[in-house]
């Protein structure tokens, strides 16, 4: 599977947002991360429908929604309707999770789960096999520009092992603390899908770090 870079609006310059997306298409991300937080699962508030919708108007690359919010069924049928493509939702607060990842497909977006770093990977075996997109939190969920947490890396070992022993063909994205230094060891170790949010917007060269973090992991030891 090839290295897939996924900016995160979260550090973007809001004011300047279809700027921002365009120079991510230009830059050759493979689909813009949407970080959607309610004040309630975690310490912060951003993002809703509406801007989800901005974003669709402002780009054709799929649209990546990480739901960091409690209750996220209540949100599903708005996030499809506003044109999202995956829908990642967290285990702590999806106690019917096969059923809301049947809900996520049926509304046709691509189902997504994903773990706090101190959740076990085995809260997620049962339905490996259904998923799209497994998510590895590598940071505690809530703000950009934290230090990756170096424990994810044999977490993701671990992920990549569980989704291979289902038949699972889901995208095994990272998220948090993703630079030039730490994106090598998440691609050695089976994560093919990396989100990038401070690496990139607070770079010199937003662009040309895409393909920076891109080449980065795939350097060979
Ligand atoms: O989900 C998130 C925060 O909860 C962000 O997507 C993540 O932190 C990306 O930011 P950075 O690359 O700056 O760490």
């Amino acid at each position: 599977m090839p290295t897939k870079i996924a900016p995160s609006i979260l550090s973007a310059d809001f004011a300047r947002l279809a700027d921002e997306i365009a120079m991510c298409e230009a830059g050759g991300a493979d689909m813009i991360h949407v970080d959607v937080m309610d004040g309630r699962f975690v310490p912060n508030l951003t993002f809703g429908a509406k801007v989800i919708d901005a974003v669709r108007r402002c780009t054709a690359l799929p649209i990546d929604v990480h739901l960091m919010v409690v209750e996220p069924e209540r949100y599903f049928d708005d996030f499809a309707k506003a044109g999202a493509n995956v829908c990642t939702i967290h285990v702590e607060v999806s106690p019917h999770l096969d059923r809301q990842l049947a809900r996520i497909k049926e509304l046709g977006m691509q189902a997504g789960a994903t773990l706090n770093p101190a959740t076990p990977l085995v809260t997620l075996e049962e339905v490996a096999r259904d998923l799209d997109l497994l998510l590895i939190m590598s940071v505690n969920p809530g703000f950009g520009g934290q230090r990756f947490l170096e424990y994810s890396v044999d977490k993701i070992a671990r992920a990549r092992r569980m989704l291979d022993a289902a038949g699972s063909r889901a995208l095994l994205e990272v998220d948090g603390g993703i630079t030039r230094d730490t994106i090598l060891r998440c691609r050695r170790a089976g994560a093919d899908t990396f989100v990038a949010g401070n690496a990139i917007f607070a770079a010199a060269d937003p662009r040309a770090e895409i393909a920076a973090l891109r080449n980065a992991s795939l350097e060979t030891a």
